[in-house]
Formats: structure tokens, sequence, C-alpha cells
């Protein structure tokens, strides 16, 4: 077999609530993810040794050593069954970088699936999960995709039932958003004011499975979101421009900078996106459409 290439998605965090910090550093989470039709590529080829190449509009900012999620996700796997993990990674990335929609979450899963393809080592679906909680909290819910209620650190998943097609825009900042930076923040914020356990919302879960856009949007929440406006200011009015724009409804997406902005229909996310990019709050804006499935095999 000469390589395998496997397609995975971004996500959007329709709610995210956050709990106060656990003694191992992690919060508990009722994490409601949604994957949107934002792709990136991993091709895995056998090869002399472990390398990474990236290509895409954000590939400068990926680091291509062994800190790449894709190269852990090789090299985690090919250690379980006692193999080297001698492959040539390339991602073709397509979602922003360090934006919170969960991209090197996505090159994880999507390498691990693709090197066990590769290699024949024939991981159940369990395996492939217990592999890719190891890998990051998101990792999970990037192999999965669809829409998942995560709780623990977002990594034990209960996948979701989805009644409908949603539309989005989400609008590109310049530069990205450390995630333990943002939920430091969370933690300065709410010290000192007893952060309730963090739960799943009946009203959003609702809207999902009726697949109303419009019931979706007032549901819509993100606890990290002020944290993520207090390390960036400028994100407000990137939000207040998509919703003057004619979006349902706005947030930042999990640990920002990218923000999301759900919409009526296909046609709208387009007006909105044209509107965004002429606003000078963002850097770039994309229209994509969820649920998609997660990653699969091209
Ligand atoms: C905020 C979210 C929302 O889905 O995603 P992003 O917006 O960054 O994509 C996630 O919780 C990010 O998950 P992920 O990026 O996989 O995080 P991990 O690699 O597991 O952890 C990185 C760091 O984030 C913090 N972290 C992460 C998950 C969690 N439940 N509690 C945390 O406090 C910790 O500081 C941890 O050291
Ligand atoms: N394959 C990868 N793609 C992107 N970033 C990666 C990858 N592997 C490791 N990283 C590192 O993870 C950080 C967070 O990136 P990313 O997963 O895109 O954002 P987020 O956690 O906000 O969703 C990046 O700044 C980068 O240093």
């Amino acid at each position: 077999m000469s390589g395998v290439t496997v397609r995975v998605p971004a996500k959007v965090n329709i709610q995210l609530a956050v709990g106060g910090a656990r003694p191992d550093g992690f919060h508990d989470l009722a994490n409601v993810f949604l994957a949107v039709s934002l792709f990136d590529e991993v091709t895995v080829v056998p090869a002399e040794s472990l390398t990474v190449t990236c290509t895409g509009p954000d590939a400068a900012q990926v680091p291509l050593d062994g800190t790449n999620l894709a190269a852990r996700a090789a090299t985690l796997l090919a250690e379980r069954h006692g193999l080297a993990p001698d492959v040539h990674i390339h991602i073709a990335k397509d979602i922003p970088v360090a934006g919170g929609m969960a991209g090197g979450s996505a090159d994880g899963a999507a390498a691990l699936l693709a090197c066990d393809v590769l290699w024949g080592t024939g991981s159940s679906r369990a395996e492939l999960l217990e592999i890719c909680a190891e890998l990051g909290s998101d990792v999970p819910f990037s192999l999965a995709g669809g829409a998942a209620l995560g709780v623990g650190r977002g990594e034990r998943l209960t996948p979701l039932e989805v009644g409908g097609e949603f539309h989005w825009v989400f609008a590109v900042a310049d530069g990205g958003l450390s995630t333990p930076a943002v939920y430091g923040e969370f933690d300065r914020l709410t010290a000192g004011t007893g952060v309730p356990a963090p739960e799943a919302s009946p009203a959003l879960l609702e809207a999902l499975r009726a697949g109303d856009a419009a019931a979706l949007g007032a549901a819509l929440s993100n606890d990290l979101q002020p944290a993520a406006l207090s390390l960036r200011p400028s994100l407000s009015e990137t939000l207040e421009a998509g919703l003057t724009a004619g979006a349902l409804a706005a947030l930042v997406s999990g640990s920002g900078p990218t923000t999301a902005f759900l919409v009526k229909d296909a046609q709208t996310a387009e007006s909105v996106a044209r509107t965004l990019l002429t606003s000078g709050t963002c850097r770039t804006a994309r229209v994509a459409s969820s649920p998609v499935p997660g990653a699969l095999v091209v």
C-alpha cells in the first residue's frame, strides 16, 4: 500500500460549561461539540523515519517536530504494537491554527486512523478512542464527529441526535490564543465565586434534536468567552459585527479567538461572511455547515 489519507473536520462548541479547576490542572466540562465542514487532510506514507510536513494558509504556525499531534498519534500507536513509527505525515491544513476549532486534535485523530490502516494494526473503535483521549481532551471528538456531549475533560463522549442542518460563519482572528492561558484566565476571573458543576443545557439539546436554528441560537453558551474576551478585547467588535450583519447568534469558538456565527441558511452565511470580511474586525471569514462525520479514510 502506498499511502493512506484521512479527512477530518473542525469543531465548534455550542455549549461549553466549565467547572472549577481539578487537582490535575484540568477542568470538568459539559462540552457540547458539533463537527463543522472545515477539514484537514492527513496522509501517511511509509518512510525511513518519522517526518511531518504541512501546507495551507496557516502552515507556518504548525510545529513539524515530535510535538505535532499527528506525530504523537503515530508514535503512540506504534509503541502499542512494538513497531517503529516510520512514516511521513503530510497535513493539508485548512482548519485555522490555535483558533479554538481543534485543528491539532483533528490531525491527531486523523493520523491515528491513517496509521492504523497503513500498518494493519486493526484497532477497535474503543482502542482508537482510548489513544485519542491520551493525546488530548478534544481528540476523541475529532475521531467521532457528528455531535456529542463530552464530560470529564471533554474526552468521555455520548453521541447526540441532530434533527437538521445548521449553517455557520467563522471569523478567523489574527494570531491564536493558548488554550491553557484561556483556562488560566477563566480561573482568575472566577476565583472565589464558587463555580457550579457543569451541566448540559436541556434547551440546547432539544434545539439540536429538533434542528431548530433559532432555538439553538438562543441557547448557545461558552463559559470561556469572558476569559477569551479579557485576553483579546477586540473580539467583542467581531461578535457585534456578525450580529449586525444578520447572524441569529454569536459566540467565541471554544478557547478562541475564532468567533462563530449561527445563521438561518446557506445564503445568509455567504452574506454575513462578506460583511464580516469588509468589517475589518477579522482576518478572514469562512462558511460551514454541520453536522459532518468525524475522521474518515478517503
Ligand atoms: C477549550 C477546548 C474546548 O473544546 O478546545 P479548544 O477551544 O482549545 O480547541 C478544550 O477543552 C481544549 O481541549 P484540548 O486542546 O484537547 O486540551 P488538552 O490538550 O487536553 O489540554 C491542554 C490544556 O488545556 C487545559 N484544559 C483542557 C481541557 C480541560 N477539560 N480542562 C483544562 O483545563 C489544561 O490547562 C491543559 O493542560
Ligand atoms: N497538527 C497540528 N496542527 C495545529 N497545531 C498543532 C498541531 N500539533 C500541535 N499543534 C500545536 O497546538 C496548538 C493549538 O493548535 P490547535 O489545535 O490548532 O488550536 P486549538 O487548541 O485552539 O483548537 C498550536 O499552537 C500548535 O503549537
